[in-house]
């Protein structure tokens, strides 16, 4: 039996991602020591903290593409600790890693189609696409990787909205964008959430994503040190980034 096939019935409180004492390695060097995260169905949740912390790590875990090495990983209540990375994709867990995770050498439609699979058709995917962003349907075939650094995310952006997903994954959304652009994309983003899309933030500049926020969690050298709302993570903010 998978972990896909196991019986479950989601309660409706269940968060939809439960890290439990999580610890995950690369290669013999750990960068999880115990994380403890819970992101609530329908909220947004900021994973906050400096370069190295393991907010990238962290969504590696919750994304299937790391395993865990001690501790749990629940989704919408079921114990799935040890998933992949395609069973977290079949259970609606859909994630835009650094560096966006798109095809530079196939076209906008290319790139889409790819996102697509089986589940979705190119129209549909194509469809949510250009709807929302407007510009890729202009360049739809133009090479992804010669978009701009805004457009290449509104890319990612559509693979993953295009496919539906229960709950989104978006690491460092603003790397390499200009202020502007970093701001249409979290306009997009706000968007997602008052449709109902649970999402998880890592973002190394939390003014950008805090005012987005339900709630904050923040980690420093691989814990997540502390959980509350928006307003009581950042007063400690300045500490953590300063090492204090
Ligand atoms: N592929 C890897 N091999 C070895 N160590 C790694 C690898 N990726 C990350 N690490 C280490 O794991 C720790 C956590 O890194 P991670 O990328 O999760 O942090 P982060 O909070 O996402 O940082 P950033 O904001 O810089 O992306 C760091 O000490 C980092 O050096």
């Amino acid at each position: 039996m998978t972990l896909l096939e196991e019986p479950c019935s989601p309660r409706p409180d269940d968060p939809i991602i439960e890290l439990r004492g999580v610890h995950a390695a690369h290669g013999d060097i750990e960068a999880l020591h115990g994380v403890d995260l819970v992101v609530p169905a329908g909220a947004v949740v900021a994973l906050l903290g400096p370069n190295g912390a393991g907010k990238t790590t962290t969504m590696k875990v919750i994304s299937g593409l790391m395993p865990v090495t001690s501790g749990s990983l629940r989704l919408s209540g079921r114990d799935v600790t040890g998933i992949t990375a395609t069973e977290t994709a079949r259970l609606g867990v859909c994630s835009i890693p650094e560096g966006r995770g798109i095809f530079a050498n196939l076209t906008v439609r290319e790139n889409l189609w790819v996102a697509a699979g089986e589940r979705v058709s190119l129209d549909a995917m194509e469809q949510v696409a250009y709807a929302r962003f407007p510009r890729l349907g202009e360049r739809r075939d133009q090479l992804a990787g010669s978009l701009s650094g805004g457009e290449q995310q509104m890319l990612a952006l559509s693979r993953a909205l295009g496919t539906n997903p229960a709950v989104l994954l978006l690491d460092e959304l603003s790397m390499g964008l200009a202020p502007m652009v970093v701001t249409e994309m979290y306009e997009v983003v706000k968007g997602l959430a008052a449709e109902g899309v649970s999402i998880l933030l890592a973002e190394q500049f939390a003014r950008i994503v805090l005012p987005l926020a339900d709630l904050a969690v923040l980690m420093v050298s691989g814990r997540a040190v502390r959980a509350g709302s928006p307003t009581e993570i950042e007063e400690e903010l300045s500490t953590a980034y300063l090492g204090g």
